[in-house]
């Protein structure tokens, strides 16, 4: 080390400190990365790597970006997982004896962000930790930006826990302990291995620290102390420790939620086309990330289900309400976000103007709610504290257009503190003795021409064409520069005025500054209550959403049963039915219940819209435990404890599983942790695998759900020797989706009808999906004989499958010329009116031997 400058030495004792972390290094103008910080940077942010003289032989390698620039560059790091630390220069420069102190003052993680141009507005921005202790798991997740923090604790050490934890999204994740699970495999969470702070928990959270079971104190210990070791600042609005049981919710494991395509879609991973998108139409941001999280959270709750539903009706039955209600909104900033800021001292006047337009707008609001006739929405209008004391408070403060700054003035609002206002009076005053200084000493001069000008060099003077000189008042004014054509000058009272004015500006904004940052702090003194009114706020949003969804779209109001029957008339898949344009979704019906009809078989040719059936009755389920009405004339539902779902092929490659591997590890999870009161949907298991393989394992999956779980099921298949269990099955039922033929066309009609399907039609299908000509005849005429060779013994069977994948070719050659030749005309002739389904395999050799030799001969 000794041989590196003195400079380059700093840099190294403070990069050991932050070893998994881009270091930014304050150098002038620009923060420079060093050694493989700078290499990696460099490839990472597409900036040129340069070198720097270190004191060594070689170079160090060095990349830097301007400071004005920084955020832009920190921003695209974080967005790919990584952590920043910004080391300033903590001296200045002129007054540094040897190298400038510098030190770290703040790390920026993907978790801990607080910037506003970093977040996005309807999305939280989670950090969540997990910690093990004793064989139970705790999991804590926060979002700095609004101060929540959430933390429940589940037995066990498994995947559970992590599903539980990347219900989050957390942009971070840290470990405390869990060495066996794969890491590798959690999707756009940086990870990291934790610490753990044993107090934090009862610093931060006091009395309700008591509450909390080992393994949840333990999570929030570790994910404290990872805040605390980057966040180098106030945690005074981390708000209330909202701790619950993960059971009290519809739980859906990942794969589920990602297939039902709750939050984004699978194959684009974009909001657009998912639950969330068709549902969102909230007004404020706080609205837009309370929604998402009743997403991922449907509830098992009856009652707080009815208090839900009942404020969406009445806000759906008044549209007139509804859209004053929307106007209002509209009106509200992100009070959650503005609160968090406030607590971190970052929050700027502009900010504290958002606030004070914000807290305005909520009298009108629950004067709106108390209009509605839903106890909710009333009790909800009584408990808003309006803040007035607030709004009054700010607006005595503050101007209402305050500049970006706060080191500029302009904030303060006159009449607010008397010394600023003796202070801009004397600034005001100086002015106009300026301003009339002009007309004065022209009058006393007579010099017409006389100038008072001003520059930022010599301040205020008084200018003086050449011509003039000669009138100047000789002793009273003195010459200060000489211009080509006039000479400029200054008095004493000038001077003195001046002064008075510069005096006055500096001690202003010095004074502005202050007063402002105590209105921030009084602000932050009344964190809870903004808090408070913004949950509340946000839950209105939420509801209005529905309210106007359902409206638009003609939902209607779930109703619970307790009976275990579970019976929608016209359902519609919510999203589908959104972006069909053209053509009109197909409603269809859907009746089950704890007994005869437990388990729905659906059959029915590719295309024909089952799993578009079972993934509606899924979204409507979760759309009715959110408390959202739901696409259908009516719906009666059991409350669902869990979803599963095995829709789709889901690889694992990464993980080193293959489809059907997955397949099972999935299915096995259903049968594990589902209930009596699980929906299960399952998407042609077994297809995976040979055909007797996969046909015994789905009967055998279904036998299990029926006699073990009894959980309510949808199982699509193209098996359809498995339609034969409704017979021998108690509970199991026939559902098929229809299809038609027309002029040797397939009709996709989308209706589910009670019953089995006749025909599979899968090479119509892949002729919609235009295969090759050649495949598609040639698929027929495999069929054909498999078809025909399904009543013969199985050595029958593979003999004529063998017999016919070695038939020539020629037979189904894309354009046959026209026959010219009687002979084959005749053989024409004959094979129109051969009966396939009266053939056998080797009759139709047979045939084809004897037509081959009457063509030779012809
Ligand atoms: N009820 C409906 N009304 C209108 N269109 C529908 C309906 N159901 C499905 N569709 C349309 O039909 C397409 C195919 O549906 P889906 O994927 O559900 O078929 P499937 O029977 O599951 O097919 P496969 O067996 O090949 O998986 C969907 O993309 C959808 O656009």
């Amino acid at each position: 080390m000794a041989q590196y400058t003195p400079m380059i030495q700093q840099y190294l004792a403070i990069k050991k400190d932050y070893p998994d972390t881009f270091l930014f290094f304050r150098l002038g103008d620009f923060y420079e990365l060093f050694f493989e910080d700078a290499m990696l940077a460099s490839r990472e942010l597409e900036i040129t790597l340069t070198g720097r003289e270190g004191g060594t032989d070689e170079r160090i390698p060095m990349c830097g970006v301007p400071h004005h620039a920084a955020d832009g560059y920190i921003a695209e790091l974080l967005k790919k997982g990584y952590k920043v630390a910004v080391c300033e220069q903590v001296e200045d420069p002129k007054e540094a004896k040897g190298v400038v102190r510098r030190e770290v003052t703040r790390v920026i993680t993907p978790g801990t962000m607080m910037e506003g141009k970093w977040l996005t507005d309807k999305e939280n921005n989670y950090m969540a930790a997990i910690a093990e202790v004793d064989g139970r798991s705790g999991i804590a997740a926060c979002d700095m930006s609004t101060g929540e923090m959430y933390v429940t604790s589940l037995t066990g050490t498994g995947q559970l826990v992590l599903d539980e934890a990347l219900q989050y999204r957390p942009k971070e994740l840290v470990f405390y302990g869990f060495d066996t699970l794969p890491k590798t495999s959690i999707p756009s969470a940086a990870i990291a291995s934790g610490q753990l702070h044993e107090f934090a928990v009862d610093e931060q959270y006091q009395s309700q620290a008591k509450d909390l079971d080992m393994a949840m104190r333990t999570a929030v210990n570790v994910l404290l102390y990872y805040i605390g070791t980057t966040q180098k600042r106030s945690l005074a609005h981390m708000r209330q420790i909202k701790r619950y049981d993960a059971r009290q919710y519809l739980q859906m494991d990942g794969f589920s939620r990602r297939n039902l395509e709750l939050i984004e879609t699978i194959r684009d991973k974009t909001k657009k086309g998912s639950l969330l998108w068709l549902l969102d139409r909230s007004e404020t941001a706080m609205g837009g990330r309370l929604l998402r999280r009743w997403i991922e959270r449907p509830l098992r709750n009856r009652q707080e289900l009815t208090s839900r539903l009942e404020a969406v009706e009445a806000l759906k039955g008044d549209m007139l309400l509804r859209s004053d209600v929307r106007t209002c909104l509209d009106r509200v900033y992100d009070l959650e976000r503005l609160a968090g800021r406030i607590a971190y001292g970052n929050a700027n006047a502009r900010d504290l103007v958002q606030l004070r337009l914000s807290l305005e707008a909520v009298p009108e609001l629950k004067q709106l709610l108390l209009q509605t006739d839903s106890s909710v929405l009333l009790q909800m209008a009584n408990e808003m504290d309006a803040c007035t004391d607030l709004v009054d408070f700010l607006r005595e403060a503050l101007v209402d257009d305050p500049p970006l700054s706060i080191r500029e003035g302009g904030i303060i609002r006159t009449g607010y503190d008397a010394y600023l206002d003796k202070l801009h009076t004397a600034s005001r005053e100086g002015k106009t003795w300026i301003a009339q200084l002009e007309q004065r000493e022209r009058e006393a001069t007579g010099i017409r021409s006389l100038k008072v000008g001003f520059n930022k060099v010599f301040g205020y003077y008084i200018e003086v064409s050449k011509a003039n000189i000669p009138n100047v008042p000789a002793g009273r004014f003195e010459r200060k520069q000489t211009l080509t054509n006039a000479e400029r000058y200054i008095t004493p009272e000038l001077k003195e005025q001046e002064a008075l004015i510069l005096e006055a500006e500096d001690k202003m904004i010095e004074l502005e500054y202050q007063l402002f940052t105590a209105v921030r702090n009084e602000m932050a003194k009344q964190i809870p209550r903004i808090q408070e009114l913004a949950e509340r706020i946000s839950t209105v949003d939420v509801l209005q959403a529905f309210a106007t969804v359902s409206d638009e779209r003609g939902y209607v109001r779930p109703q619970f049963s307790e009976s275990g029957e579970y019976v929608i008339q016209d359902g519609r898949h919510p999203v589908v039915e959104a972006v069909l344009e053209q053509e009109k979704y197909v409603a269809n019906d859907v009746t089950m219940d704890q007994d005869k009809r437990q388990i729905l078989l659906i059959t029915g040719p590719n295309m024909a819209g089952k799993s578009t059936y079972m993934r509606q009755i899924a979204l409507i389920t979760v759309m009715a435990q959110i408390g959202c009405f739901v696409p259908a004339k009516q719906a009666s539902l059991t409350l669902v404890d869990q979803i599963f779902t095995r829709i789709g092929a889901a690889d694992d490659l990464v993980g080193g599983h293959s489809t059907f591997m997955v397949e099972m590890l999935e299915t096995k999870h259903a049968l594990q942790k589902a209930t009596s009161q699980s929906l299960i949907l399952l998407d042609e298991i077994g297809r995976g695998t040979s055909t007797y393989d996969g046909m015994a394992l789905a009967q055998a999956v279904i036998e299990y759900i029926g006699e073990k779980i009894g959980a309510k099921t949808l199982f699509s298949t193209h098996y359809h020797e498995l339609t034969g269990l409704a017979d021998t099955m108690h509970g199991v039922v026939n559902v098929n989706a229809r299809c038609e033929e027309r002029d040797g066309k397939l009709l996709f009609l989308h209706r589910i009808e009670e019953g089995r399907a006749d025909k599979s039609y899968g090479i119509h299908v892949a002729e919609l999906a235009q295969m090759p000509h050649w495949v598609i005849e040639r698929a027929r005429s495999i069929l054909t004989g498999l078809e025909a060779g399904s009543s013969a013994t199985s050595t029958d069977m593979q003999m004529s499958f063998e017999a016919l994948w070695t038939a020539p070719v020629a037979a189904v050659s894309e354009e046959p010329s026209p026959p010219a030749h009687p002979e084959e005309l005749a053989i024409i002739e004959e094979l129109r009116d051969l009966d396939l389904n009266q053939t056998t395999p080797m009759d139709a050799m047979m045939k084809l031997f004897e037509w081959k030799k009457r063509l030779k001969q012809g």
